[in-house]
């Protein structure tokens, strides 16, 4: 079974833009996992655009599925993931002016960097999980700096399957299999979708959890759009 990780980046978007506390994203934390979610996933900015640090900490203790807590591991994000001790952390290299995550690391040039940083998390219970492109020589870089997973950046494999090209998915199973050969749990997400996701889990063998978010939010607009505008015509009449 792959676990679904919702993100709620986009709820705190949406909260944010109008300053007060709708949509409340601990109500939303509670909410999806009510209905089935395996976890919450956040993915707090330097910035603090979407989930602020605060954010992290109301959602501790709410949430009682998987904890994920993505990011660039700066000092002020290193903190904070040791002081809330989520289930998991996923270790992200965004450049701070991105409009979102754009690239997996350089887990060869960064060995000794995320080795320690890794260390560090695993001393205190946090499981790790690093961001990847789906390249074979990536995954045992992440192998050689003791992580427990990785998390395949699958834009990539979304942008090219909705274009019609199923292969794009070759290096995500390869990398899968190699994950498996060495022992490495396997992660995925970024564009995963209701169009792209069955395709995807179908063909990566044990894919332990995705987290989605973007689509996921999107898709939820679309398919209760409907219901909620006649809620508002029946009190209109
Ligand atoms: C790590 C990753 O793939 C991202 O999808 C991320 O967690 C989403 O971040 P934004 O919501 O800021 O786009
Ligand atoms: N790790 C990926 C994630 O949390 C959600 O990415 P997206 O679905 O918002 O693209």
């Amino acid at each position: 079974m792959t676990k679904l990780s919702v993100n709620i980046n986009k709820i705190a978007t949406l909260r944010n833009s109008r300053g007060g506390n709708t949509p409340n994203v601990v109500q939303f934390a509670k909410d999806v996992q009510e209905f089935g979610a395996q976890g919450v996933t956040i993915h707090p900015r330097p910035d603090e655009r979407h989930i602020r640090y605060q954010d992290a900490y109301d959602l501790k203790p709410i949430v009682y599925t998987e904890y994920n807590i993505e990011g660039n591991p700066i000092p002020k994000f290193v903190d904070m993931v040791l002081d809330i001790k989520p289930t998991q952390v996923t270790l992200v290299p965004d450049a701070e002016d991105a409009i979102t995550s754009n690239a997996g690391w350089d887990t060869i040039k960064h060995k000794d960097f995320l080795t320690d940083i890794i260390k560090e998390f695993k001393n205190n219970g946090i499981r790790t999980s690093i961001f990847l492109d789906p390249e074979v020589s990536q995954v045992d870089g992440a192998l050689e700096t003791g992580t427990d997973r990785i998390e395949l950046y699958t834009e990539a494999f979304a942008h090219q399957y909705s274009l019609g090209n199923k292969k794009a998915i070759e290096p995500y199973v390869a990398c899968a299999l190699r994950c498996n050969e060495v022992g490495l749990g396997i992660n995925a997400g970024h564009d995963l979708s209701l169009e792209n996701i069955k395709f995807f889990k179908d063909n990566m063998p044990n894919l332990l959890e995705v987290s989605i978010g973007h689509a996921l939010i999107s898709e939820s607009l679309y398919l209760g759009i409907e219901n909620v505008v006649n809620m508002y015509l029946n009190k209109l009449k």
